[in-house]
């Protein structure tokens, strides 16, 4: 496609960071090239195979390596070099933020699904932007039904993990986990999983819950500027995607479940005001354990101890706005098989 507007799409999104006008070009195999907005791109094969796949990156724009990751695999696809087997949506979620290398603009754009762009008074691009990307979602599933429905949300964390890859599993309301999908995540190299406690704002549980999708928040490893990410650290998760790109039935090899690791939600640290400090050190990494009865958090009169087991510290985040989530504490557990589908 040399001499396309889409040689270089990331580019040309950030150079039009909150909106593009749609167009469409051709794919040498025939299949049809969908822009429909600023860092959104849907691929529409000549013959789809089963899947419905969304892969959304740079939601906080200065999560570079999922980024730098997806514009691979549409390089790939676009040059004809990986066959597109699947339907496929790409977001790049917030161009502007990206151009900033920052989080965010305004507002933490992964707080804003499920119609909480909608709530408040509020109004700026990053609300904006949610509710559009509600819309292109709704748009890429809704066209089909009986598909397989995935949804791969791609981050990197602010801080070092003690596991340096894992993906967050949003609340199924009790519908079991899935193998298949544990599966993909752990060959991938995502070997740890958190399941969530309760609904929550994010893009993978908009997924999830309204479309019925596998969804998940992936985060593959630690925020770097961009051009400073390792890509061997990310070839795992890029090979698996190619293989469900590009392989009509492709399915991962199954994995003994014992090999992944899992933690639950048993708290949420919730910020009440300007005077909320954690009592650890600013270095700890994700899934650094603390022992019963540790002070972890106050807010004025509010305190925030590890309970009875040992609790693990996740996504620790003083700068977050009022009555935003300021850390998750996690505890180990197990996926019993009636848990499993
Ligand atoms: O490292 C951090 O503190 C944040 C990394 C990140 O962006 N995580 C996601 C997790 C979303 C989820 O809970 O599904 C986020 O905070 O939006
Ligand atoms: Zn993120």
């Amino acid at each position: 496609m040399n001499g396309s507007r889409l040689d270089d799409f990331l580019t040309l999104s950030r150079s039009h960071p909150w909106e593009l006008a749609p167009f469409s070009e051709s794919l040498p195999d025939g299949g049809q090239v969908q822009v429909w907005d600023t860092g959104v791109l849907c691929i529409e094969p000549v013959a789809p195979a089963g899947r419905d796949l969304v892969l959304s990156c740079g939601i906080h724009g200065n999560e570079t390596a999922p980024i730098e990751l997806c514009a691979r695999l549409l390089n790939a696809i676009l040059s004809g070099r990986l066959p597109c087997r699947q339907r496929l949506l790409f977001i790049f979620g917030n161009p502007a933020a990206m151009n900033l290398g920052a989080r965010e603009v305004e507002e933490n754009l992964n707080r804003l699904f499920s119609g909480a762009h909608a709530r408040g008074d509020k109004t700026n691009k990053e609300r904006q932007r949610a509710a559009r990307l509600e819309q292109y979602v709704e748009r890429f599933y809704r066209s089909r039904e009986g598909t397989e429905r995935l949804h791969y949300d791609l981050h990197t964390a602010i801080r070092p993990s003690a596991y340096e890859k894992f993906a967050i599993y949003p609340f199924t309301h009790g519908a079991p986990y899935s193998r298949n999908q544990l599966a993909f995540l752990c060959r991938a190299g995502v070997d740890t999983i958190l399941l969530a406690h309760g609904p929550t704002t994010t893009f993978s549980y908009f997924s999830a819950h309204v479309f019925g999708a596998h969804a998940f928040t992936v985060e593959l490893g630690k925020v770097m500027p961009f051009g400073q990410n390792d890509a061997s650290r990310f070839a795992a998760m890029e090979r698996n995607l190619e293989q469900l790109i590009g392989e009509p039935d492709w399915q991962p090899a199954p994995v003994d479940i014992k090999q992944i690791r899992v933690f639950r939600v048993c708290q949420e640290i919730v910020k009440q005001s300007e005077q909320f400090c954690f009592h650890f050190s600013e270095k700890v990494a994700n899934f650094h354990a603390f022992p019963p009865g540790t002070l972890l958090a106050e807010d004025g009169e509010r305190q925030w101890f590890a309970h009875e087991q040992e609790e693990a510290v996740v996504f620790p985040n003083v700068r977050v706005a009022n009555q935003q989530r300021a850390a998750l504490m996690v505890m180990a557990t197990e996926l019993p098989p009636e848990m499993l589908a």
